[in-house]
């Protein structure tokens, strides 16, 4: 049932798998614009109504539009002050400094309605160690009108495109952020849960990519399901400590942007980050895996995510062997030994 909210327009930047299924999901609701940075992309959504480098098989809502015009995507939701806007940031963690640089010069000083931000991507800088809603903080204007928030969750962007079920959390400290995802994308296909804890959320989906890649690399050496358990569920600890040091709340941990994306990612074949870790254990090195612009955030934020365990004084061992293997020559079979080699201790003997 289309509510007021549900008729803002919608400009999601950045055509890749994510953005695009967003974007498709968007469009049954309301007025959406996706902006890709290449024409071919845009021309691929206009004139066949398919992405099939990104979304295979997948047919695309004829009513989606796309452009390669950036200032034509902005004017989309700012053109007309007498509603608020949306735009979804569709981009990997690695484009979202650009982006956010790019839409600061876009934004007016004033404007009567909110414009409402999303980011969707998962990981922390790799050098400094923000999260995307501190990233988004420093390189975006703070305009009262203007308000951020973040869409994650266990979401393989082909099914959502597919029109298969899917459940995701909204974190926001803006209640009507949260309202107008959930009017826009709820229902139908998709639930939208919501949130308030930003750092929580943000840092399920950055460290889950790294739990994914150990499992990825334990499964490619067939070292079976026992060792999978194990892993999922040592990570998610691993995961919870790290988070609540830094402010998260324990039980979004157990949540679907914790639990639910870390299970979806770790056992999914669909998961890029899964995908390192299998061809880590065929043997691969990172630069030939990496080489065809596989968007794997793990493997940039794991050195972070050890970083910011080591300056709290948390035990990563998991981080700790992804690194070890990704970055410093150690064999995958030679990090499990390490990782079974470990003290034996109370199961709950941290606080956590
Ligand atoms: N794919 C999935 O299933 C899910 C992904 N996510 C998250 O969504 C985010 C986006 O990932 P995903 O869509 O999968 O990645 P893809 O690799 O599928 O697509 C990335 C898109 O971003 C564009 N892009 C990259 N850098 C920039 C930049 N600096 N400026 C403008 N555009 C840029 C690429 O453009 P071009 O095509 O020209 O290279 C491409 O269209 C990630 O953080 C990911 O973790 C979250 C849930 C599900
Ligand atoms: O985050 C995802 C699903 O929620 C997608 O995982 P990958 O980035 O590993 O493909």
């Amino acid at each position: 049932m289309p509510n007021a909210l549900s008729t803002v327009p919608v400009t999601v930047l950045g055509a890749g798998s994510w953005g695009t299924a967003l974007a498709a999901l968007a469009s049954h609701r309301a007025s959406t614009l996706i902006w890709a940075r290449n024409a071919h992309s845009a021309a691929a959504i206009n004139q066949q109504h398919q992405l099939p480098h990104y979304l295979p098989g997948v047919k695309l809502p004829t009513t989606l539009q796309a452009t390669d015009d950036f200032a034509r995507a902005i004017d989309h939701v700012l053109g007309d002050d007498s509603q608020p806007g949306l735009i979804i940031l569709g981009v990997p963690l690695a484009g979202l400094q650009d982006i956010c640089v790019r839409l600061h010069d876009y934004l007016p000083t004033q404007r009567r309605h909110p414009l409402y931000i999303l980011r969707t991507c998962k990981g922390f800088d790799p050098k400094t160690s923000q999260l995307p809603h501190q990233i988004t903080a420093q390189y975006l204007p703070a305009y009262s009108w203007l308000k951020t928030g973040t869409l994650s969750g266990p979401s393989f962007a082909l099914e959502v495109a597919q029109g298969l079920p899917v459940a995701l959390t909204v974190a926001s400290h803006a209640p009507d952020l949260a309202a107008c995802t959930v009017s826009i994308l709820h229902g139908q296909s998709a639930r939208i849960y919501s949130s308030t804890d930003l750092i929580g959320v943000e840092i399920g989906g950055a460290l889950k990519n790294i739990i994914a890649i150990a499992c990825g690399a334990s499964d490619g050496l067939a070292l079976g399901t026992n060792a999978r358990a194990a892993l999922i569920t040592r990570g998610l600890a691993e995961m919870q400590r790290i988070g609540t040091a830094l402010g998260g709340q324990a039980a979004t941990f157990s949540g679907l942007t914790g639990l639910g994306d870390l299970v979806l990612t770790t056992t999914g074949d669909l998961s890029r980050n899964r995908q390192v870790g299998l061809a880590i254990a065929q043997g691969k090195t990172l630069d030939a895996i990496l080489a065809s612009g596989l968007t794997a955030e793990g493997v940039r934020c794991a050195q972070a995510a050890l970083r910011i365990a080591q300056q709290h004084q948390i035990e990563a061992p998991i981080t700790q062997a992804v690194c070890d293997v990704l970055f410093h020559g150690l064999s995958p079979m030679e990090a499990v030994q390490q990782l079974l080699a470990r003290v034996a201790r109370l199961e709950h003997s941290y606080d956590d």
